[in-house]
C-alpha cells in the first residue's frame, strides 16, 4: 500500500517579525500551512496569535507603525511585500471575526456585498451563490424564507455561520478564524466545529482558540504559541499526547495561560 502523499504547502512563513512600533509581538516565526487542512493556533493571551492572523491577510497594512519583515509566500508571491496588491490578497484569504459581525442589511446582502466587490454576477447567478454559501454552513433552511430581512436579527450562532457564509462566498482560497465561537453556546459552536470539518474539504484554515479541546477536535496541526515565538507545531494528536517542549506541555496541563 502507498502512503499518503503529504498536502501541499499553501502558506509558507519564513523568518516573520511583526512590529507594533518599537514592541516586537513575533519573533523569528517559521511555519507552513498545509493545503487543505485546519491549522489551530493556541497559547496564553499575548502570546500573538491574532497578530499572526492580521499578517496572513495584511490586516496590518490599515495601521501606521506596525510592519512585519521576513516573507509569508503563498503561491510564490510574498503577501506582506507591499508590491501584493492588498485588496486582491483579502479576496483569497478571507477572516472570520470573534464576535459575528454581520453587516447592518439583509441576510442576503450580508452575501452580496463582499461578491460585488470582486465579481459582477447576474441577478440569477448570485442567487446561486447566496443560496450555495448558505447551504454550505447549513443555515439555508434557517432563513430561506426571510433572505430580505435583518441579518442583525439572526440568533449570535445563525449570525456567525453568516459570517462564515459571507467569507466563503468570495470563494477565497485560506479562511482565518479568530476565536470564532468564544461568544456562543455549546451547540452553536459544536455546529460551527462541524462546519469547518465540511469546509477544509476546499479550503486551508486556519484557526486561533484559548479551547483545547476544540483544537484537538478541529486541528490537523496545531501550533503552540508563547511570547510572540512558535514553541512548537506538530500534529494535534502528538502535541496533545506526547508534547516535545516544556512550555507546551506546562500549557497544556494547565500549568499557566
Ligand atoms: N494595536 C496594538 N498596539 C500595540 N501592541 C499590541 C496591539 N495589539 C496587540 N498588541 C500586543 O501584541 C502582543 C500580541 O497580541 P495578540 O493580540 O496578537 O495576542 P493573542 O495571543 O491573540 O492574545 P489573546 O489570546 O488575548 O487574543 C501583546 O503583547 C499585545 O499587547
Amino acid at each position: 500500500m502507498q502512503a499518503a502523499a503529504s498536502p501541499r504547502t499553501m502558506i509558507a512563513i519564513e523568518n516573520l517579525d511583526f512590529f507594533y512600533g518599537q514592541s516586537q509581538a513575533l519573533k523569528t516565526i517559521n511555519l507552513d500551512f498545509p493545503e487543505r487542512q485546519v491549522t489551530g493556533m493556541i497559547g496564553p493571551s499575548g502570546c500573538g496569535k491574532s497578530t499572526l492572523l492580521r499578517v496572513l491577510n495584511r490586516m496590518y497594512d490599515l495601521y501606521p507603525g506596525q510592519r512585519a519583515t521576513g516573507s509569508v509566500m503563498l503561491d510564490g508571491e510574498n503577501i506582506i511585500d507591499p508590491s501584493t496588491d492588498a485588496n486582491r490578497l483579502r479576496s483569497r484569504v478571507g477572516m472570520v471575526f470573534q464576535k459575528p459581525t454581520p453587516f447592518p442589511m439583509s441576510i442576503a446582502d450580508n452575501i452580496a456585498f463582499g461578491v460585488k466587490l470582486h465579481e459582477r454576477l447576474s441577478r440569477a447567478d448570485m442567487n446561486d451563490r447566496i443560496e450555495d454559501a448558505l447551504r454550505r454552513v447549513a443555515l439555508w433552511d434557517e432563513v430561506k424564507d426571510r433572505l430580505k430581512s435583518s441579518a442583525v436579527a439572526l440568533s449570535g450562532g445563525q449570525q456567525q455561520r453568516l459570517c462564515i457564509a459571507r467569507t466563503i462566498a468570495t470563494r477565497p482560497e485560506v479562511i482565518l478564524l479568530d476565536e470564532p465561537t468564544s461568544a456562543l453556546d455549546p451547540i452553536s459552536t459544536a455546529r460551527v466545529e462541524e462546519l469547518l470539518d465540511e469546509l477544509k474539504r476546499d479550503f486551508t484554515i486556519a484557526i486561533v482558540t484559548h479551547n483545547l479541546q476544540q483544537a484537538a477536535r478541529c486541528a490537523d496541526q496545531v501550533a503552540f504559541f508563547f511570547m510572540g515565538e512558535l514553541v512548537e507545531v506538530g500534529s494535534a494528536g502528538a502535541m496533545f499526547t506526547t508534547p516535545r517542549q516544556k512550555r507546551t506541555q506546562d500549557y497544556i496541563t494547565g500549568r499557566f495561560g
